[in-house]
């Protein structure tokens, strides 16, 4: 059984308000998140702000929890409601993520995580206080995205794990990393935005009118 869990439980502190319930393409953008995985796979949990959870309405069938502090926390907490073997933990500050990137990471022959990855394309330079150190090797650097896939009991663990010793990670798979267990990747896509910033909302709003016009 494989259990998805969309988050977008998060304030929007960087781009200046919540960005999961801005209209991107006439929806509201936790939605595209959820319409790429409703009805493909056993599960889906979408874990929102305690504050909203009374007035935001779902399809049948999409379950609700309220979230935490840091997206580490909102994690957990999709994690402890989820019933499958197989969890696919996806943010839904990437609305352009693919069916096919979900299918692609809930693959784990032979590893207890995959993640969506890109290589990195531009040549990377160290800097310290405005002046370039030097130019790192790209060759073996690639950039996280989400959906990411894992062994649920694997995750659950390495999230205990890491609350006990106080530490946070930007990704799950992070966690995996550091207590010893195999992350693989499959390619992402340089379409697979995260909105973090001003700017990406501007420029997920124009994907969406080329994708959608
Ligand atoms: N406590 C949190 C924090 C983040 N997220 C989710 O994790 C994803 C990636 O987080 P980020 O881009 O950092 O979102 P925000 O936390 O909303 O932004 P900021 O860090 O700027 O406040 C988003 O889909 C966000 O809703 C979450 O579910 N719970
Ligand atoms: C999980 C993630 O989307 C991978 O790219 C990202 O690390 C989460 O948020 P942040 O902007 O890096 O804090």
């Amino acid at each position: 059984m494989i259990s998805v869990i969309l988050l977008a439980a998060g304030q929007g502190k960087r781009l200046g308000f919540k960005k999961q319930f801005v209209k991107l393409g006439g929806k509201p953008l936790y939605m595209h998140s959820l319409e790429k995985v409703l009805g493909i796979f056993d599960e889906v949990i979408l874990v929102l702000p305690k504050e909203d959870l009374g007035r935001v309405e779902l399809p049948t069938g999409v379950k609700k929890v309220a979230g935490g502090e840091e997206r580490q926390d909102s994690v957990l907490e999709g994690l402890l409601e989820a019933k499958g073997d197989i969890v696919i933990i996806h943010d839904c500050a990437r609305p352009f993520a693919t069916t096919e990137m979900f299918r692609k990471v809930a693959q784990l022959e032979g590893v207890e995580g995959k993640i969506t990855a890109i290589p990195v394309r531009d040549t990377i330079k160290q800097v310290s206080e405005g002046m370039v150190i030097k130019t790192l090797d790209r060759s073996a650097l690639w950039h996280a995205q989400t959906p990411q896939g894992f062994i649920k009991k694997v995750l659950l663990e390495c999230h205990f794990r890491a609350r006990n010793e106080g530490v946070v990670a930007t990704d799950d798979s992070a966690l995996l990393e550091r207590y010893g267990y195999k992350v693989g990747v499959v390619m992402g896509s340089p379409l697979n935005i995260k909105i973090t910033y001003p700017e990406d909302l501007d420029l997920a709003k124009q994907l969406c009118a080329v994708c959608n016009p």
